[in-house]
C-alpha cells in the first residue's frame, strides 16, 4: 500500500477551515488536532468544529485528541463524524474499553504515545487498535523540530506489529517533512502527519503528493516492508 499522508489542519488558516480542507484534495485523511489546554498547553477546537469539518469535506477525518478524560470524549468524536479517533495512552484510564467503543461506533481506533511513553507496556493491547501513533515531538504545537530519538521506538513498534501479524497502521506526527519522512518510513511508519510541511507551502496538494512519493519510495527498500 502507498504511504498515507494526513495534513494537519493545525497549520492551516482557522478562519477558512473549509477552504483549507479543499486545498489538500487527494490527501488520505485530514488530521484534526483537538487540544484542551490541560493535557497540552494549547487550545484548538472541539466537537462542533469537527462536525462542521466533516460536512465541509469528503476527506475522512483523523482526530488526534490531546485532551484529558479521553475515555469520556473519544466516542463523541466518532458521532461528530471522525473516521479515525486517536486518544493518548497517558490520558485514558480504560484504553481497551475506549478502543472498543470507538470501533463499535464505526470508526478506526487509535492510541498515541508521547515521546517519553514506551510502547512495551502496551504490546498486549495492540490487537485492540487499528493504528498506533508515535509522537515525534512533544504534543501541543505545530512547527516543532522532529525528534530523531524516536526512531528506535518506531522500529520496535514495527517489530511488535510484525511479530503479532497485525494489519494495524503506524502513524508518526510532529516535524515530518521532506527531510525527515524517509527516516520515518525506513524505521517502519506507514501513515505520516504533516502540518507545516503541507500548509506552509504555496501548493499544499502538491506537497502531499511529493511527501507520499518520497515515503512510498523509502518504504519500498525498507527491510521491514520487504519481509512483510
Ligand atoms: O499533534 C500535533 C502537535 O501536537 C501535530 O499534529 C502537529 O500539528 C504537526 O505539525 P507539524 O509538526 O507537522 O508542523
Ligand atoms: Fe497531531
Amino acid at each position: 500500500m502507498a504511504a498515507q499522508i494526513n495534513p494537519s489542519i493545525l497549520s492551516a488558516d482557522f478562519s477558512r477551515l473549509a477552504e483549507e480542507a479543499r486545498a489538500v484534495e487527494g490527501a488520505d485523511w485530514l488530521h484534526v488536532d483537538v487540544m484542551d489546554n490541560h493535557f497540552v498547553p494549547n487550545l484548538t477546537l472541539g466537537v462542533p468544529v469537527v462536525e462542521a469539518l466533516s460536512r465541509a469535506t469528503d476527506i475522512p477525518l483523523d482526530c488526534h485528541l490531546m485532551i484529558e478524560d479521553a475515555d469520556r470524549w473519544a466516542p463523541q468524536y466518532v458521532e461528530a463524524g471522525a473516521g479515525s479517533v486517536t486518544f493518548h495512552a497517558e490520558a485514558a484510564a480504560a484504553p481497551v474499553r475506549t478502543a472498543r467503543e470507538i470501533r463499535a461506533k464505526g470508526a478506526r481506533a487509535s492510541m498515541a504515545l508521547k515521546p517519553a511513553t514506551p510502547i512495551e507496556p502496551y504490546e498486549d493491547l495492540l490487537p485492540e487498535l487499528d493504528m498506533l501513533l508515535i509522537m515525534t515531538v512533544e504534543p501541543g504545537f505545530g512547527g516543532q523540530a522532529f525528534l530523531d530519538i524516536m526512531l528506535p521506538k518506531i522500529r520496535r513498534t514495527r517489530e511488535l506489529i510484525s511479530k503479532h501479524g497485525l494489519e494495524m497502521w503506524l502513524q508518526v506526527d510532529g516535524g515530518v517533512s521532506a527531510s525527515t519522512i524517509e527516516r520515518c518510513a525506513e524505521a517502519g511508519a506507514d501513515v505520516f502527519v504533516a502540518g507545516s510541511a503541507v500548509y506552509g507551502t504555496d501548493d499544499p496538494a502538491a506537497a502531499v503528493r511529493m511527501l507520499r512519493s518520497q515515503a512510498t519510495e523509502a518504504t519500498a527498500t525498507a527491510a521491514w516492508a520487504c519481509n512483510h
